[in-house]
């Protein structure tokens, strides 16, 4: 039975490297397979890893339709066993729609990629219908963690350097490493306690730093 699997985590995780992982190990015992991203930090049409693989995909647009697609290309003699669906949580409510669609009647196995929560805390709509209609969804094993040495669960965004909770939804980015100078935009990974407190990696640093108050007689 085919199925529509969503394997999460926070961004930083490994999900692009499964992704292509689960692309290479189903290729390579013959299975034929699509690629599909939007907004990869890499540019369009290409699903980038951290780890330095990537590969050609096609890019989603919000117009794009899933189920079109597939049936087109069947109709045209093509074929098509399985989707490989990375930054899924960029897909509209639709969109996943239409892969439960393609996996219920033409038993074609999706597996899709992707961060639940946004800078904000907020479910990506993508992957609020993920969680509501994959056959089974999957937190990614390598753990990510807070500058505290906690799992993170949550996504930070920065402006030079700010934990910011207002903005555009949808800003590409990456994970600053910490000490190096702060991108305009970057993303931090962060426990929930931190996320909270909006205390970031640079900003521990600088209260850590920051002399004792002297004591009032
Ligand atoms: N130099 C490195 N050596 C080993 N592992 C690395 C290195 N750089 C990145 N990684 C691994 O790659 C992961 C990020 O992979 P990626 O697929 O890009 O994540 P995601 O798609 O979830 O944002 C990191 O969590 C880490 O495990
Ligand atoms: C939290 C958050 C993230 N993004 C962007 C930033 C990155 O370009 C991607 C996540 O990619 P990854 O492979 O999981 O690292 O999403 C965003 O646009 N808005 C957000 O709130």
């Amino acid at each position: 039975m085919a199925e529509l699997q969503f394997f999460t985590g926070t961004m930083d995780s490994g999900k692009s490297t499964l992704a292509l992982q689960t692309n290479h190990n189903h290729a390579a015992r013959g299975r034929v397979g699509r690629i599909f991203t939007t907004h990869d930090r890499a540019g369009e049409s290409i699903l980038s890893s951290r780890l330095g693989l990537q590969h050609d995909a096609i890019e989603v647009h919000p117009d794009f339709n899933f189920w079109r697609y597939v049936v087109d290309t069947l109709t045209h003699g093509g074929r098509i066993d399985y989707l490989i669906c990375d930054e899924a949580q960029f897909f509209t409510a639709d969109q996943i729609d239409q892969l439960a669609r393609v996996v219920d009647e033409l038993q074609i196995d999706v597996f899709a990629f992707g961060i639940l929560t946004d800078f904000r805390t907020m479910l990506f709509p993508g992957s609020a219908r993920l969680v509501e209609l994959a056959d089974r969804v999957l937190v990614l094993q390598v753990e990510a963690l807070c500058w505290c040495g906690k799992r993170a669960t949550h996504n930070a965004r920065t402006e030079n350097g700010a934990m910011v909770v207002e903005g555009e939804v949808i800003v590409v980015g990456d994970v600053d490493a910490v000490d190096e100078a702060p991108a305009d935009v970057a993303y931090e990974v962060l426990c929930r306690q931190h996320h909270r407190r909006r205390l970031t990696a640079a900003r521990a640093k600088a209260v850590s730093m920051a002399p004792e108050p002297l004591p009032f007689g």
